[in-house]
């Protein structure tokens, strides 16, 4: 589906670290078929506990789970927006992606280079939102110009446009981010071709030493910060997830055991990723493979259907669903529907988290 989280952030903070941690990740999962797009794109499985626990229950020959693209986006610096560093190309790469990973770096290390020579987490953010907000107010202000010229002509659609770009206009100057400006769905729809930088949903991956997981006032400040915006912040330790990305299954295993942890920090920089990008998971199960499968929320079944194949769609006729839990606790389908928990759901239907489905369709 080509769905993208783009990893943002300002020079040597841990970016790239990141992303090879995540794409080795994804070479080392099971039958996973990893691929590279461009040096800087990779595709990683979502982690998710349940395909394994469907699996015992159908044995099937397969696991598949789902999958979205993580691109390493070179560093930004203030300026960016009139053209300094990268500048304008690092917008573009920006403006492709669905959703932002916003790399803070909360260690101490006079050995990497921090660029403001200090390290100030939120005032690294800030750095990085002023640059974004820029480069919005700019497209804003262009646009604004010609509604302006539309409305006087007597546009209808332009006079809508005008109010919603005035009142982006105002908010960018102020440094405001345009998804902290509380637009509604129809505002954002008004906007959407202008692909702004500052409207993607972001989350906050905390950069921390092995030991800066707790007692860090760095991580401390990102998270209140993040907090009063309704964002998530992930602390992971880049360096140290490198290392185990490269590890055989077994080291792996004792290395997290050794930190007492279930699973890398990792995971939760991929669940947090596919959650920001709005999507939600329904499951396949057939013995020939148990399939995880994206969508976004809110998808009715037969958009669920069409994630297969469009004849699903265009032919459906309803989805046999089970709830995950259901599956599980009545020990798969013949079980859940002895039970009475298999449901015929027809083209209303909203998909919920975890439905195990079968689409009846005609073509
Ligand atoms: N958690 C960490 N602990 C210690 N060192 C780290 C950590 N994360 C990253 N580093 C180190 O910081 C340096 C910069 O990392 P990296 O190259 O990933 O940054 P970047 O954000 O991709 O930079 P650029 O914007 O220049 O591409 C590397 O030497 C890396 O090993
Ligand atoms: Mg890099």
């Amino acid at each position: 589906m080509g769905i993208k989280c783009g990893i943002v952030g300002l020079p040597n903070v841990g970016k790239s670290t990141l992303f090879n941690a995540l794409t080795k990740a994804g070479i080392a999962a099971a039958n996973f078929p990893f691929c590279t797009i461009e040096p800087n794109t990779g595709v990683v499985p979502v982690p998710d506990p349940r395909l394994n626990q469907l699996a015992e229950i159908v044995k099937p020959q397969k696991l598949i789970p789902t999958s979205f693209e993580f691109v390493d986006i070179a560093g930004l610096v203030a300026g960016a927006s009139k053209g300094e560093g990268l500048g304008n190309k690092f917008l573009a790469h920006i403006r492709e992606v669905d959703a932002i990973a916003h790399v803070v770096r909360c260690f101490e290390n006079d050995d990497i280079v921090h660029v403001a020579n200090k390290i100030d987490p939120i005032s690294d953010i800030e750095t990085i939102d002023t640059e974004l907000a820029l480069a919005d107010l700019d497209s804003v202000e262009k646009a604004l110009n010609r509604a302006e010229k539309e409305a006087k002509a007597g546009n209808k659609d332009a006079i809508v446009r005008k109010e919603v770009l005035a009142r982006l206009r105002a908010g960018l100057n102020e440094g405001t981010c345009a998804r902290a400006l509380g637009l509604s769905a129809e505002d954002k729809a008004v906007v959407r071709d202008l692909f702004l930088l500052t409207l993607k949903p972001v989350m906050y991956v905390a950069n921390v030493l092995d030991d800066g997981f707790e007692n860090n006032p760095h991580l401390d400040k990102v998270r209140a910060r993040a907090q009063a915006e309704g964002a998530q912040v992930v602390p992971v330790s880049a360096a140290i997830e490198e290392e185990l990305s490269q590890l055989e299954d077994a080291d792996r295993a004792e290395f997290l055991a050794e930190m007492g942890l279930a699973e890398p920090g990792l995971n939760r920089v991929i669940r947090a990723g596919y959650a920001l990008l709005g999507m939600q998971t329904y499951f396949t199960a057939g013995v020939k493979e148990v399939r995880a499968w994206q969508v976004l929320k809110g998808a009715t079944a037969p958009q669920a259907a069409a994630v297969i194949h469009t004849d699903f769609e265009k032919g459906f006729i309803r989805a046999e669903t089970i709830a995950y839990d259901d599956f599980i606790k009545f020990k798969g389908e013949a079980g859940a529907r002895e039970a009475g928990r298999l449901r015929l759901e027809g083209k209303e239907y909203v998909v919920q988290e975890g439905d195990v489905l079968h689409f009846r369709f005609n073509v």
